[in-house]
């Protein structure tokens, strides 16, 4: 819907229509084909305003109608029809103007911007291009250079930096649509041939092939297998080498490729997926929208290892008092440095003075007795924790939160040591915990839904994807990382190297793989973990194997190298080895390769073939099983959450959507089939077992992801 008015006597106002944020739906691109008509009809008016209701330009096409069929005019001739008009059309914008929405600005002859509005085209993020002339015209503005950045990093420019490239004609820190009504009276009955930006040559750069040869090594680098930022490439190619009717026809036809990707849906599932874990529910019904949260105006940190610095640092930047809390005075003094340090840092890139003021740091727990909120972040030990959380029920006014920042420990038995367990939470950062993403919000049987609520809007506050999770052993994202690294472990034993299981992760679009990640993370955390959790080697007399504990297959491999002192980059050596300790480039490790061949010798184990797709479906179908049981459990509410935790927490490839919005992309049928395949092969990993909920929706006809949660649903309430 778009809506005309006449102002100012001869301009002509078109104001677009569809809340939140003026996606160009059918509606709304017949709403803008009308006005524009009308307005260019319309003698009296003399020049043409576009601006969005409700102070926000236009967030773009909108993305909720790629699945189904377009309908409506397109958007290519719409753009074309503003840009030849014979009167000036202003874009007043306000907000945002993004992928659409600045390429319908872009058809527009002048562009005016409120001094906090934010401009670019994000398309490569949901797997797309800009497919409304934006490939072509961005660049013949504002040079290619400059058009490739914005283009295949999908990054949002802010008002000034928009200025100072050239995208913007004027900014403003007064109402957008006056100063743009204004500007538009100023212009009218001026040429515009040399604002049809379509009809410029696209500056040139000096060495054309060089600079595109450079692009897309980057973006071939940094993609690791997603195809949107090359085909982006290619479009701004066709920018700077065909004239713009041709270059049209690439970017149609690059966008035929990406449209209807898997990587696009994948994509675009995930963006929706990140909105939808904010709409969050407990099993007892209480959800974001029946829940209000605490205010909370200070807050404290009990412990300032790497974890604590970070979340110091984290509740500082969105303007809280914080009060940080460290015994050792040693530490103190290092953490005092360290926090100052990325307080300085953020600010000098936000171009703002560094709030150091508002952190007081103390040795002594009776500095939090006026806080709102707390968030423990020492060791990671029961009994310590145990310990903390007694002395801040004694010395926390009434209705402070306590939160705890453990990985895997039981946030219940905690929650247990106060008299008010409701206000107790799990707040489960993720290193470097400012700048991470994700957080793991996790509520025990007892936890109030007003503590979950603060701690999720918290979260948002912090910029952080925040997803409410229940409590278990290693809560969700935790819980599933040990069967994939179980899995890994396996193919040790069976013949596989960590070079050819990381080969595989990486090529699948992870990062780092299990054992490049393990070395970097240290061997020693993971080795704390099992022996806490009681997988220390049995008494020999015990003449249980090695290799079995709890009756189930363990591979006592990674406990073995740990023996050595071999904890990864730390030490110089671990599952690679590295120049020194501390050394960051991993190298293929003899004394590895014939360690694991006197192991499997001692164990009668024969080396066999692996390859790549092996690795994948037992690393990967594993963790996935276990993301079914965890959605039985009611631990997780539905498969977004889960997806919004690997891709925003473990670096899971955000182009293949996540562990299950992959399985559905592979087909349950046949991540079934392959789990049954591998427990008939290993029958001692019960972990391999395919999992009930998985059975019942691939009988229920594999529904697609977004329609589980019914299923789940209807699951728990038959229980
Ligand atoms: C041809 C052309 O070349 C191509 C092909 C394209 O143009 S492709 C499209 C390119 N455009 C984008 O990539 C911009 C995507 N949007 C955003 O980045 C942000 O939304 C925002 C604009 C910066 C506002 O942030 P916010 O934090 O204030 O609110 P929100 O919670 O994010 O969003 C508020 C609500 O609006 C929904 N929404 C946002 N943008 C949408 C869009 N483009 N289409 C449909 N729905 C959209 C969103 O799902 C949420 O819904 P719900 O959850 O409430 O039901």
């Amino acid at each position: 819907m778009a809506q005309y008015t006449r102002v100012s006597g001869i301009v002509g106002l078109i104001t677009l229509q569809n809340p939140p944020v003026n996606a160009l739906s059918a509606a709304v691109r017949q709403g803008i084909v009308d006005t524009v008509k009308t307005a260019l009809s319309d003698p009296q008016v003399k020049s043409v305003v576009i601006c969005g209701q409700n102070g926000i330009f236009c967030g773009g096409a909108d993305i909720k109608e790629f699945g189904e069929k377009m309908f409506g005019p397109p958007l290519i001739p719409m753009m074309h029809a503003i840009e030849a008009a014979d009167k000036p059309v202003v874009a007043a914008i306000e907000g945002s103007a993004l992928g659409g929405g600045l390429e319908l600005a872009l058809g527009c002859h002048y562009r005016i911007a409120h001094s906090k509005a934010r401009l670019g085209l994000p398309e490569v993020t949901l797997g797309l291009l800009p497919a409304a002339g934006g490939s072509q015209r961005l660049p013949r503005l504002i040079g290619v250079p400059a058009a490739l950045d914005l283009i295949t990093t999908g990054r949002h420019v802010t008002a000034a930096e928009a200025l100072q490239l050239g995208i913007v004609d004027q900014v403003t820190d007064h109402n957008t649509v006056d100063a743009a009504v204004k500007f538009a009276l100023t212009v009218a009955g001026q040429s515009l041939d040399a604002r049809r930006i379509s009809t410029r040559p696209c500056p040139q750069p000096s060495d054309l092939d060089a600079l595109f040869e450079e692009a897309m090594q980057k973006v071939r680098r940094s993609a690791r297998g997603a195809i949107a930022p090359v085909a982006c490439v290619q479009a701004v190619r066709a920018a700077a080498t065909l004239p713009y009717a041709l270059g049209l026809e690439r970017e149609k036809e690059l966008m035929a490729t990406l449209f209807t990707s898997g990587q696009a849906r994948a994509l675009q599932y995930i963006f929706f997926a990140q909105r939808a874990v904010g709409r969050w529910r407990m099993p007892s019904g209480a959800s974001w929208d029946t829940s209000k949260p605490r205010p909370i105006n200070k807050a404290a940190v009990i412990g300032l290892g790497t974890m604590g610095q970070g979340i110091t640092v984290a509740l500082t930047q969105i303007g809280l008092s914080v009060v940080a809390i460290e015994t050792q005075e040693k530490q103190l003094m290092k953490a005092k440095q360290a926090i100052s340090g990325m307080l300085e840092r953020g600010a000098k890139r936000r171009g703002v003075a560094p709030p150091l003021d508002r952190v007081s740091y103390s040795q002594n727990i009776q500095a939090v007795a006026d806080v709102d909120l707390v968030i423990e972040a020492v060791f990671e030990d029961m009994g310590l924790k145990m310990e903390v959380f007694q002395q801040l029920s004694a010395v926390c006014k009434p209705g402070t939160l306590l939160c705890t920042n453990t990985s895997a420990l039981d946030m219940d038995q905690l929650a247990s040591e106060t008299p008010n367990p409701e206000l107790v939470v799990g707040m489960h950062f993720f290193s470097p915990a400012h700048v991470m993403k994700l957080l793991e919000v996790v509520y025990g049987p007892r936890s109030s839904p007003q503590a979950v609520a603060t701690a999720m809007q918290l979260g948002k506050k912090m910029g952080k994807a925040s997803v409410a999770v229940g409590n278990c052993t290693g809560f969700v994202g935790n819980r599933m990382l040990k069967l994939y690294t179980e899995q890994a472990f396996f193919l040790l034993e069976e013949g596989a190297t960590p070079e050819l299981v990381d080969e595989a992760l990486e090529e699948f679009g992870f990062p780092m793989g299990v054992f490049r990640m393990s070395d970097l993370a240290g061997l020693d955390v993971g080795w704390r973990i099992r022996k806490s959790a009681g997988l220390e080697e049995p008494i020999e007399a015990s003449g249980q194997s090695v290799r079995i504990r709890n009756g189930c297959r363990y591979s006592p491999i990674a406990d073995l190298i740990c023996e050595q002192g071999r904890f990864g980059q730390k030490t110089g050596s671990g599952w690679y080895q590295y120049d020194a300790p501390g050394g960051r480039v991993a190298r293929s490790d003899p004394w590895l390769h014939s360690f694991l061949a006197k192991y499997r010798a001692r164990h009668g184990l024969v080396a066999r073939g692996i390859d790549h797709q092996e690795v994948l479906e037992r690393c990967l179908y594993a963790m996935i099983n276990e993301g079914f049981r965890i959605l039985e459990d009611g631990i997780a509410a539905g498969p977004e959450d889960i997806d919004v935790i690997y891709v925003f927490g473990y670096g899971w490839p955000r182009h293949r959507g996540g562990p299950m919005f992959y399985a559905s992309m592979v087909g349950l049928a046949k991540v079934l089939e392959r789990l049954e395949h591998y427990h008939h092969a290993h029958p001692d990993v019960p972990s391999l077992q395919p999992c009930s909920l998985l059975k019942r929706l691939v009988a229920s006809g594999s529904p697609p992801v977004h329609r589980w949660r019914e299923v789940i649903k209807k699951l728990h309430s038959q229980l």
